[in-house]
């Protein structure tokens, strides 16, 4: 058997022409969402993320807002521009890409962003509403991945599903929002002993742990779907420069049922979210503006943030 992809290109691209109806809908009533996304330094890839998600805004006509800071910027540079940007009503979504150089502290500097506008979904608010299952902005790789599940029909309740990667930004949240689902969710993460005897069991299986090639067809269940959040650009070989993920995706794809490839499965959907997100946002701030009442639909504690 040979799976079948799931096609984050194809996904993303459909979800963004119904952004387009949404924007009209806001613009209409007087709100132009607007995405700010701030780049300390010029890590590569981090720049091509950030025009990424600076094109997605132009396609679905999001008005987007890029500050570049300096890699040697302080802390306080940062800080700054943040609490500008959260006072500033045409900006509806703020996000900091990340890696951030090490003078910066990324807790400190997500904290600082108001929940309003977490549009990553990093701040620890969103966070813990994870917890309880009631987050305003989901982090928006795993928001992609469990779309991404919903198309191919499959109910993850009761399911046994195996996360490779327990990091704070894809495999933590995943797992928490795969447990609201009610699935049985195992995470596995670098110190796991034995990493094959627990994806052997996964009925779905999602890999986000930054290592080419570290899930082979021996280690996955016959039918399983297999989500691949790893991004890796290979240095050595003949195939030096190609965007892998972490899954061996050639001899997985004859066992598994359903496939994300690398390039063109996630990491679309990662951008695609955002500006979901930022839609999101901006469709909150037109309802508070209209109601005047923050408490109608968040936790009192919002109201300050
Ligand atoms: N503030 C954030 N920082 C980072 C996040 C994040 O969600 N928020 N995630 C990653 C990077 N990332 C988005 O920022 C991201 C990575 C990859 C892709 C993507 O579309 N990948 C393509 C291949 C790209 C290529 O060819 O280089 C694909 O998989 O098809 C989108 C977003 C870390 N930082």
């Amino acid at each position: 058997m040979t799976a079948r992809i799931i096609d984050g290109k194809a996904l993303s691209k459909q979800l963004r022409e119904g952004f387009k109806t949404r924007v009209s809908q806001l613009v209409s009533q007087g709100v132009q969402p607007g995405l700010a996304v701030i780049l300390v330094g010029d890590n590569p890839a981090s720049r091509v993320y950030v025009g990424n998600k600076v094109k997605a805004c132009e396609e679905c006509g999001v008005r987007s807002f890029h500050i570049g800071l300096p890699a040697d910027a302080p802390e306080a540079e940062v800080l700054a521009t943040i609490a500008r940007l959260n006072a500033d009503p045409s900006v509806h979504g703020i996000l900091i890409q990340l890696p951030l150089p090490e003078q910066v502290d990324p807790r400190r500097v997500l904290e600082a962003i108001s929940v309003h506008k977490d549009v990553d979904g990093f701040h620890l608010y969103n966070v813990g509403g994870l917890v309880v299952g009631n987050t305003i902005f989901p982090p928006c790789t795993p928001y992609g991945v469990q779309l991404l599940l919903d198309t191919t029909g499959t109910d993850v309740a009761g399911k046994n599903v195996v996360v490779v990667g327990a990091s704070n930004i894809v495999g933590k949240p995943m797992a928490l929002m795969l447990l609201q689902r009610e699935a049985t969710v195992t995470v596995c993460h670098a110190k796991t002993r034995d990493l094959a005897q627990h994806t052997i069991l996964a009925d779905i299986l999602i890999v986000a742990a930054g290592k080419p090639g570290l899930i082979v067809a021996q280690m996955v269940k016959q039918g399983a779907i297999v989500i691949d959040v790893g991004i890796n650009r290979l240095r050595d070989g003949p195939n030096a420069g190609k965007i892998v993920g972490d899954v061996d995706f050639e001899g997985v794809k004859e066992k598994a049922s359903w496939i994300t490839p690398v390039p063109g499965g996630v990491g679309p959907m990662t951008v695609t979210m955002l500006i979901e997100n930022t839609l999101r946002s901006a469709e909150r701030a037109l309802r508070m503006r209209q109601t005047d009442d923050y408490q109608e639909w968040e936790a009192p504690l919002l109201k300050g943030g």
